[in-house]
């Protein structure tokens, strides 16, 4: 039995022999390589923070002390640490999360996968617990907050630092820099933790140097007493006294991370301080693994299943629907100098790659920083440019306000590019980009359009940056983009791709949103197959709903709605407004998202459970028309409430 499989929780870490650690630490890396590479994960990170997880879990006492790991994707050594080595359904329904989960243990305190919220995290915990008088003293409960250089990009970072530097509560944070978020971190902020690693190669040479001068007898010795003052000296232009000093805040390190003895040593010095204290520590993405520490992209950051024989790594996301927009922004942006890409240190995620590789000084990576690249946009477009930014949907969560007050209410033509729309599936609950059609609509003048293929896409796309008088924003979701879908008409800025058979007559007409157009199809040719005449539109332009669409329903008996988002805000939930408007009392059906948190699972499973499997839908239907008879006028009623 090997060291790992004996630790069964901290209690088991804390009496481990500190010259085995570093046989355990490369038990874990093997472990992960192993395992991630079966299941696909965050490889990278969690192959830097081995040795910093298992000195956390030596010196500080959780859960009594809290441990908040910032983002999350970097908990697989901790998991595995709090009793937690079965990671052979990792990131699957019913399985091992991939972030923090309360539900799993109680080591586990934010479940929250958006990065830069530690921070404010521990702030609270840290208010809490000196007010319930639990954290004074050597023993008082500390709480800790591990987060990465890319998420010390944040804002939310530095509000939250801004109040933990200003009381002197026992907040230890640990910078965990390993230069990169998915690609090298930038910004000052980058640079400013760099001048403190140089001090560490700086503080090496120097205490070479005064060993070795010690050895050399007086004038040794005097040579270094001269050294030693002319050390400070040049360490304040080498590294001018950190930030984190000057904000008032204690500051231990640069730490090599993967010294477990040396972690340790400054995690302990840092929890006997007794308040506010920022442990930087050194780590390698990727590190003990050659194939993540050669992938110049991102170190292996997020990747799917991995070929044991040559470590290629599969990608995660492998969402073709991203390199047609990375391909079709740039055809934009050679002819239009004007359109700039802005992107929250997720450039290659995103698409964004081939056009700053061919357009260098026209792509921006503003760090993990939402906020910022919103309202910089607005900044951008005030100046004549048309900057498209292009984040994952969920990520828009963060940047509503300046979505909505820096963009909206200026009329800023900005485009916004929302990948991962919808369910994506193994990042969980805060990843689902569920919530994007109804904080949208709430935007007055902004218009959205969901793409269904390729070519709309790409059409709706260039739809967007020639509009710039009005925000504009473009949603399609994580997976395979389908083979194209022809329309055979065009009502409003609809497309029909399906009309009734002749006989048929005009029982439904299904409004299909986007990626989900592929299962209004299979739901239209079930409905056909009983009889049922079927209309299938796609809107393309979602928000605000087209008048031609809601002219369009009442004509006939029923409409249903496929979104792949959440019911309050939708679509069918916009229509069926619409509709009432009219004072008309065509049933609206709606199939949307619940307006809950969607759990981990793959994709179309989770679809399916939300009553979105085409069976399902064409069943309801099949029963609505039947309910209602012959194709009269229905009673008065609101809309159906989505399912
Ligand atoms: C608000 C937000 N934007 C973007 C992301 C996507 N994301 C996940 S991890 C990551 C990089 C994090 O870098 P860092 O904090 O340095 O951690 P590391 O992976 O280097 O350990 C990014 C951008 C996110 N999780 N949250
Ligand atoms: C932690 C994080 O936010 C990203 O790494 C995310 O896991 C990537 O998602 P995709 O795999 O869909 O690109
Ligand atoms: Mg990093």
């Amino acid at each position: 039995m090997g060291l790992l499989e004996t630790i069964k929780g901290p209690q088991d870490l804390k009496s481990l022999p500190a010259e085995e650690l570093p046989a355990l630490a490369e038990e874990v890396r093997a472990f992960l390589v192993d395992a991630v590479s079966r299941t696909g994960g965050h490889l990278g990170p969690n192959l830097g923070v081995v040795e910093l997880t298992i000195a956390l879990h030596r010196v500080f006492d959780s859960p009594r002390d809290r441990l908040v790991l910032d983002t999350g994707h970097q908990s697989y050594v901790h998991k595995l640490l709090t009793g937690r080595q079965d990671f052979s359904r990792l990131r699957e329904a019913g399985g091992l999360a991939g972030y923090p989960s309360r539900a799993e243990s109680e080591h586990d305190v934010v479940e929250n996968s958006h990065a830069s919220t530690s921070l404010s995290w521990a702030d609270g915990l840290a208010k809490a617990f000196e007010l319930r008088g639990e954290s004074q003293g050597e023993h008082g409960r500390r709480v800790v907050a591990v987060i990465g250089d890319g998420a010390l990009t944040g804002g939310m970072a530095w509000e939250a630092l801004n109040n933990i530097a200003d009381a002197q509560r026992p907040v230890i944070v640990v910078v965990n820099d390993n230069e990169r978020s998915y690609a090298p971190t930038t910004g000052g902020m980058a640079s400013h933790l760099a001048t403190l690693r140089t001090t560490r190669e700086y503080e090496k040479l120097l205490d070479w140097g005064k060993q070795s001068l010690k050895r050399g007898g007086t004038p040794g010795r005097l040579a270094h007493a001269t050294l030693h003052g002319v050390k400070k000296g040049l360490k304040d232009i080498v590294a001018p006294q950190g930030l984190f000093e000057d904000l008032g805040l204690k500051y231990v390190g640069p730490v090599d991370g993967h010294d477990t003895e040396a972690v340790e040593h400054a995690l302990r010095r840092a929890r006997s301080f007794g308040g506010p204290v920022i442990v930087h520590v050194i780590t390698q993405k990727g590190r003990g693994y050659q194939p993540a520490l050669a992938d110049d992209a991102d170190r292996f950051h997020a990747v799917g299943v991995i070929d044991p024989e040559t470590g290629e790594a599969q990608a995660t996301s492998g969402s073709s629907w991203t390199s047609v927009f990375a391909d079709e922004v740039l055809a934009i942006a050679d002819e239009r100098p004007d359109v700039v890409g802005v992107t929250a240190a997720m450039r290659a995620p995103v698409g964004l790659e081939p056009f700053a590789r061919a357009h260098p000084e026209r792509v921006f990576d503003v760090g993990i920083a939402e906020q910022h690249a919103v309202t910089s946009a607005a900044g951008m477009a005030a100046g004549g440019l048309h900057p498209v930014v292009a984040v994952y949907a969920t990520f828009l969560n963060r940047a509503f306000d300046q979505l909505l007050l820096d963009v909206g209410l200026h009329r800023a033509g900005v485009t916004l590019v929302l990948d991962r729309a919808g369910v994506t599936g193994p990042d969980g609950p805060s990843h689902h980009g569920v919530w994007d059609l109804g904080l949208c609509r709430l935007v007055p003048g902004l218009r959205l359009a969901a793409p269904r293929d390729a070519a709309t896409l790409r059409a709706e796309l260039r739809e967007a940056v020639d509009v710039d008088d009005a925000p504009t924003v473009l949603r399609f979701s994580k997976g395979k983009v389908p083979a194209a879908i022809p329309a055979i008409a065009r009502t409003g800025h609809a497309d029909v791709l399906e009309g009734p058979a002749w006989a048929q007559g005009d029982d439904v007409l299904l409004v299909a949103v986007g990626a989900l157009v592929t299962r209004a199809l299979d739901v239209a040719a079930r409905l056909r197959a009983h009889g049922v005449g079927v209309t299938v539109v796609d809107p393309r332009w979602v928000v605000p709903v087209d008048e031609a669409l809601v002219d369009l329903a009442r004509s006939h008996r029923h409409v249903a709605v496929l979104e792949d988002g959440g019911e309050v805000g939708g679509v069918g939930w916009a229509l069926a407004a619409g509709l009432r408007e009219r004072d008309d009392a065509t049933p609206v059906h709606g199939f949307a998202l619940p307006q809950r948190f969607l759990d981990v699972g793959a994709r179309d499973a989770l679809l399916d459970e939300a009553g979105l499997a085409p069976q399902d839908v064409a069943r309801a239907l099949v029963e609505a028309v039947a309910r209602t008879g012959q194709p009269e006028r229905p009673g008065p009623s609101a809309a159906v409430p989505p399912r």
